[in-house]
């Protein structure tokens, strides 16, 4: 039995994976070119292949960035006493370990923080006012550039107008989130069980549109990649290799919906660092509660009321009726699978013989 001192949840209680090594990093990371030409094309195709992409060129000034990450060190290294003040994190606030309702552990402390248009809400006051104005300078970056990147993936899908997507995340009602989680080292575990690691962020899908992710320079993140050519659902976990200089732009189920299930969301989970503290701080860009989520009409075809051929693998619901469904679920659940429809049997068309046709 592994006790840590301190620990309010014994990390007993948290699942052990065996630790990353050298040959799990994925080299294959899509990287887009947020300033280049080609980038709109280049957004959609990996987010069809791999459901997340590292955004560089993204013109988000280092200090924008550096400046919220310094706020979040200082805060999650005050006294717990301070920091359990500003929790438990129902929905909001400080959370240690325990992640959402429903009895999923991880080794992590964080904060989740609410946003009300452009700024932080009042629904989840911030520890300070310095970390405050940080995250809505902070915030403010993240929805511009939530914008050009689903700008651009309207224009890569092909559907009009450009802002079909982009302003689901920018209206004023739109429901957006900022966490800032903190994986701290666990050198206990290194030196009982040198090759397992505890599980920081248990594998799961961003529920939302688009989520921007910004880490140190601690790896962690793993993503799942799909193979079609296999038989079997399992996934085959790669680590992503830390970037501090890029995002990673991450699609979430409600995007995945909307673009009846061309662009993926990506199951990803974080392995936590035995000897290093990782931060991230994720921007989680959803519409407002009453948007209809559905595929877009000109992906579907006649039936669906569109211009193209394919027929709406989803049921319709509102983000409102998915954020209550999702937030009763565990990490882990396929949130998406109660939606899906059942896809009608292809239809055998009648044989015509060119010679017959067209008739006389
Ligand atoms: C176990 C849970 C935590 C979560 C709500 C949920 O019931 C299922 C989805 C989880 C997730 C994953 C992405 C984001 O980190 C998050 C804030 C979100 O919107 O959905 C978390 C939720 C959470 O931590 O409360
Ligand atoms: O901390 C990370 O790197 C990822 C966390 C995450 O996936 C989430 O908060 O939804
Ligand atoms: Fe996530």
């Amino acid at each position: 039995m592994v006790v840590l001192a301190k620990s309010p949840a014994p990390l007993e209680q948290i699942p052990l994976v065996r630790s990353p090594e050298p040959g799990d990093y994925f080299a294959g990371v899509p990287a887009v070119d947020l300033s280049a030409p080609g980038a709109a094309r280049d957004a959609v195709r990996a987010c069809e292949r791999y459901g997340f992409f590292k955004a560089v060129n993204h013109g988000v000034h280092d200090g924008v960035v550096s400046r919220l990450e310094a706020e979040a060190v200082r805060f999650f290294a005050s006294p717990q006493a301070e920091k359990d003040a500003r929790g438990p994190a129902s929905p909001f606030g400080y959370g240690n370990k325990r992640i959402g309702r429903n009895g999923d552990m991880g080794w992590l402390e964080y904060l989740l923080l609410a946003i009300d248009g452009a700024a932080l809400s009042d629904a989840s006051p911030a520890p300070s006012s310095s970390l405050r104005d940080a995250a809505n300078e902070y915030v403010g970056a993240m929805r511009g550039m939530a914008r050009t990147v689903l700008e651009m993936v309207a224009e890569g899908l092909g559907v009009s107008p450009r802002g079909v997507l982009a302003d689901m995340v920018t209206d004023a009602a739109s429901d957006q989130l900022l966490r800032l989680n903190h994986y701290p080292p666990c050198p206990l575990l290194q030196s009982l069980m040198p090759n397992c690691s505890p599980t920081g962020f248990g594998a799961h899908t961003d529920p939302q549109i688009i989520s921007i992710l910004h880490s140190n320079g601690t790896s962690g993140l793993q993503v799942a990649l799909h193979n079609d050519a296999a038989d079997d659902d399992a996934p085959h976990w790669v680590s992503v290799p830390p970037d501090p200089s890029s995002f990673l732009v991450i699609v979430g189920d409600s995007l995945q919906v909307m673009t009846n299930g061309r662009l993926r969301s990506v199951r990803h989970r974080v392995v936590a660092n035995t000897l290093k503290s990782r931060v991230s701080m994720i921007y989680f860009g959803g519409p407002p509660l009453e948007q209809r989520i559905a595929p877009l009409r000109q992906l579907l075809g006649a039936a669906g009321g569109g211009d193209g051929e394919e027929q709406s693998r989803y049921e319709a619901f509102t983000w409102g009726q998915y954020k209550k469904a999702a937030y009763l679920s565990r990490l882990g659940d396929d949130r998406l699978a109660p939606f899906h429809r059942q896809q009608p049997p292809p239809v055998a068309m009648p044989q015509v013989q060119s010679s017959s046709y067209p008739p006389p």
